[in-house]
């Protein structure tokens, strides 16, 4: 099977499966603030295993496409959210487990204004900005141990160009 991989447009359905994505869309859950904010409200599902949430900034260097994927990894312990700090779209790459290790990976492209939660120990892409800033806030477990497991391919895929439907497997 080629090792080429199309983008697709980030979905909550198509992406359920792996996590969950943030986005203020439809109706808010509450009006509060004398009906001056709209709050969509409690769409994570935050999960540790011991330790604590935190909030973390990354700033990641932006990558081109077609993008190189060489390995994923999962945490175990913990869920983590990718929270962007720009308007700027970014790529989401996830796997599902097939017998402790990642089956074929799908890639997903954000719009502005969503972010998205990793379940505890979904397979995913190290976080993937493709513009300038790459600046996020990550929610993710603060404890002790690793809570880290990666999986190095032995052939790296490829995340094709979305424009570019003649890679689409
Ligand atoms: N290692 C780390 O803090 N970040 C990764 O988990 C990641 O998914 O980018
Ligand atoms: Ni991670």
């Amino acid at each position: 099977m080629s090792r080429r991989i199309a983008i697709e447009p980030l979905a909550a359905d198509v992406f359920a499966p792996f996590g969950d994505v943030l986005e203020a869309s439809g109706e808010p859950d509450r009006l509060i603030n004398q009906g001056l904010c709209g709050r969509w409200h409690d769409r994570a599902r935050l999960d540790f295993s011991d330790g604590r949430a935190g909030i973390s900034l990354f700033k990641a260097e932006p990558r081109a496409l077609p993008y190189s994927l060489e390995m994923v990894e999962r945490h175990p312990d913990g869920s983590q959210a990718f929270l962007p700090m720009s308007e700027h779209p970014f790529l989401v790459i996830v796997a599902a487990d097939d017998g402790g290790r990642p089956g074929r990976p799908r890639a997903f492209v954000t719009r502005s204004g969503q972010g998205v939660n990793f379940h505890r120990g979904t397979w995913h892409g190290v976080l993937t900005p493709l513009h300038e800033p790459g600046l996020f806030a990550v929610v993710d477990r603060i404890g002790d141990g690793a809570n880290l497991e990666e999986y190095w391919f032995d052939e790296a895929y490829t995340i094709g160009r979305r424009d570019r439907p003649s890679q689409a497997d």
